[in-house]
């Protein structure tokens, strides 16, 4: 059968005409849907002022990826999806998203790809800046990065979550890659600059190909870019886009001690979301020095109610000197649930200031599930 060009597009312009159709359709039920939560759809309900849904956004990936037939490929067929419900956030909405900035950061990626093109973004120039935008009420959502495979725990995340009152909405994993940028040749960069989580990313890199080079830690990777691109011999370890906005050369790609670099980031707001299929919640508390063995006890508490914990790490809490914040994430619980207010009872008996950090439907990768 010969195939004709103007047929097959002709086709392709009937499809197009019903998918603008269908897209317009569903466009106007979402702004019911809007007038719904602005409404409190069932009279009992809270007025709902959120339209960013974490758990009703992955429900839709998981049926979208289901009802797939292909030819088309899952990523591309999501991203379509991530694009329809970003205008459906902000058809609802005026929505603006503080992230650690200036753009190229890999929070700047993280940020788009949770909430797609649509909605505004604000960048903010520390961590501590994009919880003060949430928290001041200057953006409704905040994203910000909480943990790395190589490199552990993003410490200015853990301090704020110790003092703030903002609440996690949802969690996403970025694979990260680093690039060593410059204006200049590897033989003549006298100095690199970089996140220090970064720098702790690229230690082999940096120890065999930049050893004794001074090493300059800044408050974003897209900043480590912008302070390259003004310095003659400077550095910067940043995101591959950073090349293209800042004008630098990429001396260097996938510079990562590990191939399988993850940044998790969190979805700050000022509340979390109704429970979906499966959600962790993040707690802290302090421990009660005056009962020897409360840690143990503590945790015992998450094993008697069979919860599985996927994160544990402690900060030194800023109330109290040589007192310690804990922070554990438990997998498959929702912070509303009865499973939930039944630990933080238990906790109490061994445990000071216990607080639901957040509690978000689970994105783990499948292959970070156990
Ligand atoms: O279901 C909702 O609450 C919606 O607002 C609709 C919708 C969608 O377009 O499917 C849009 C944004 C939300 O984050 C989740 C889903």
């Amino acid at each position: 059968m010969s195939l004709n060009l103007n047929t097959l597009r002709q086709q392709i312009d009937s499809l197009d005409h019903k998918l603008i159709t269908l897209l317009n359709e569903r466009a106007q039920v979402s702004l019911d849907i809007g007038a719904a939560k602005r409404q409190g759809a069932d009279p009992q309900d809270e007025v709902n002022t959120h339209v960013y849904i974490p758990g009703r956004e992955k429900q839709v990936f998981e049926k979208v990826t289901r009802l797939n037939p292909g030819p088309m490929a899952d990523e591309s067929l999501c991203a379509i999806y991530r694009e329809i419900m970003s205008s459906s956030i902000a058809l609802q909405k005026d929505v603006l998203v503080a992230y650690l900035g200036p753009i190229g950061s890999y929070s700047h990626d993280a940020s788009m790809k949770k909430f797609g093109d649509s909605v505004q973004y604000a960048s903010q120039g520390t961590i501590a800046d994009v919880f003060d935008a949430v928290e001041r009420g200057r953006c409704q959502y905040g994203v910000v990065p909480f943990e790395n495979s190589i490199a552990g725990s993003v410490v200015p995340t853990l301090d704020k979550f110790v003092k703030s009152n903002v609440k996690i909405r949802a969690e996403t994993y970025l694979p990260v890659h680093h690039y060593l940028l410059s204006k200049s040749a590897i033989e003549a960069v006298r100095r690199v600059y970089s996140h220090p989580v970064a720098l702790a990313q690229c230690q082999n890199f940096l120890n065999t190909h930049l050893k004794g080079i001074e090493v300059l830690p800044c408050a974003s990777t897209s900043e480590a870019a912008q302070l390259a691109a003004k310095e003659k011999f400077a550095a910067a370890i940043s995101s591959g886009v950073c090349a293209e906005i800042y004008g630098l050369d990429v001396l260097h790609a996938d510079i990562e001690d590990q191939h399988d670099n993850t940044t998790r980031f969190f979805i700050i707001s000022d509340a979390w979301d109704a429970p979906s299929a499966s959600d962790k919640t993040l707690l802290n508390f302090t421990v009660d020095h005056r009962l020897p063995g409360a840690l143990c006890d503590g945790l015992k508490v998450f094993k008697d109610h069979n919860l599985n914990l996927t994160k544990i790490d402690s900060r030194p809490s800023l109330l109290r000197p040589w007192h310690y914040v804990f922070f554990v994430e438990c997998a498959g619980v929702h912070g509303d649930s009865e499973v939930m207010s039944k630990v933080i009872e238990d906790l109490h008996k061994f445990c000071l200031d216990v607080r639901i950090v957040g509690t978000y439907p689970d994105q783990r990768p499948q292959d970070l599930r156990y």
